[in-house]
């Protein structure tokens, strides 16, 4: 599946299991969000290690630029992918029933010197498709730019929080509920 619109992918979406979707899917959403094309596929490690292979081996030449990929339990699919790929690699460690994605993100994030991995924390999707657009926004002026709105934004957004928060505050403690 690839979307964001018709160009060619440059981010590669991939999973160990079509179950991560629901924790994954938010990494899309940010990708869509910056209009930034990209495919989405599951390609595991544990289950099909010859199509993983070839997923991390073609990546680069087929012109993707990173791959996010996430995966649950002993998720050893970002740093396999991160082992036979020259592209930046972005981690997501999955939580499931048992552990809490603690197993997963200890998966992840323990690679050895060499093979790094950039993890994410436990389910943060979101982030790994923003970091996406950040390495491609490091050389391209527009993308650039609309990142800085984004934060700028952000930075609208929690100003607004503390305006919100200090108005109620000062208005209880008017009434005298607070100090
Ligand atoms: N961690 C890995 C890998 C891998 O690392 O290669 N392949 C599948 N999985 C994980 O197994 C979990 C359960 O998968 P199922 O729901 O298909 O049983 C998923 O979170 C998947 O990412």
């Amino acid at each position: 599946m690839t979307s964001a619109s018709d160009s060619a992918p440059l981010i590669g979406i991939v999973m160990g299991s079509d179950s991560d979707w629901p924790v994954m899917e938010a990494a899309a959403q940010a990708l869509d969000e910056f209009e930034i094309p990209y495919e989405v596929d599951v390609v595991s490690a544990h289950r099909m290690p010859r199509e993983m292979i070839a997923y991390g081996e073609e990546a680069a030449d087929r012109g993707l630029k990173a791959i996010i990929a996430g995966a649950g339990g002993a998720a050893h699919l970002p740093g396999m992918l991160a082992s036979v790929t020259p592209l930046p690699v972005i981690g997501v460690p999955v939580p499931l029933k048992y552990l809490d994605g603690m197993d997963s993100l200890l998966s992840i994030v323990q690679m050895p010197a060499g093979v790094p991995v950039a993890t994410v924390s436990v389910g943060g999707a979101r982030n790994a498709g923003l970091l996406a657009a950040r390495i491609l926004a490091a050389h391209d002026g527009e993308l650039l730019a609309r990142m800085r709105e984004f934060q700028q934004e952000l930075n609208d957004q929690a100003t607004e929080k503390g305006k919100r928060l200090r108005t109620k505050v000062e208005g209880a403690a008017a009434f005298g509920f607070a100090k």
